[in-house]
């Protein structure tokens, strides 16, 4: 008799434990649930280029896709991003091109040792971010309000001109770190 009355309390907390388990693991499933739903509400809210379907042809010289919603929509910077992003995608299909028929002419303003690469690989490495590290070869200087940032974002449509994304400031604060710094920061920023 004895045994059975210290059974009954012992076997009593059982369910109340598998019952906070459940509650856990409960309250856990709806915050990630939760989570994910938020995450989705943002992806959706986020502005980006949408590529046409079908428009990618291989044979289309402005082909890589159109890109909808267009740069009136986007603020300068997005705008300017996506430019760069159609003129790289034109860059390669006229490297796949040139790689297919190697006896055909070099694409127009090749910068391909200017900028900084072997042949014409170099711009598309550049702007893949994969060549070497150097020095600029032309500085933008100018007041403040001057529109240089309007200069620089023009200059960096074109797809030779390599440009970091935000102004270094070497010479006014950063000098004493030298020119190896500098050159670091040129694919680093
Ligand atoms: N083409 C042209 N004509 C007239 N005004 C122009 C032009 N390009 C740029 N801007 C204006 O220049 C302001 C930004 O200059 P900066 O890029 O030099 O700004 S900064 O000093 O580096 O922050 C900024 O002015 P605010 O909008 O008053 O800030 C730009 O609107």
């Amino acid at each position: 008799m004895a045994v059975s009355a210290a059974a009954a309390p012992a076997a009593e907390p059982l369910p109340r434990s598998i019952f906070k388990k459940f509650l856990v693991m409960l309250c856990s499933l709806l915050m990630s649930l939760y989570v994910f739903y938020c995450l989705a509400d943002r992806c959706q809210t986020l502005p980006g280029p949408i590529i046409a379907a079908g428009a990618a042809s291989e044979e289309d010289e402005g082909g890589g896709g159109e890109f909808l919603g267009g740069s009136a929509e986007l603020p300068p910077w997005q705008a300017a991003a996506a430019r760069r992003k159609r003129l790289l995608q034109r860059l390669k299909q006229r490297r796949r091109r040139q790689e297919a028929a190697p006896g055909a002419e070099p694409p127009a303003g090749g910068g391909g040792s200017r900028a900084g690469g072997s042949g014409g690989g170099g711009t598309l490495a550049l702007l893949l971010g994969e060549g070497s590290k150097r020095l600029p070869q032309a500085i933008i200087i100018g007041v403040k309000k001057g529109g240089t940032r309007a200069l620089l974002e023009f200059l960096r449509v074109h797809p030779d001109v390599r440009a970091v994304g935000a102004e270094p400031h070497f010479f006014d604060r950063n000098y004493e770190r030298g020119l190896a710094w500098y050159s670091f920061r040129m694919l680093t920023l």
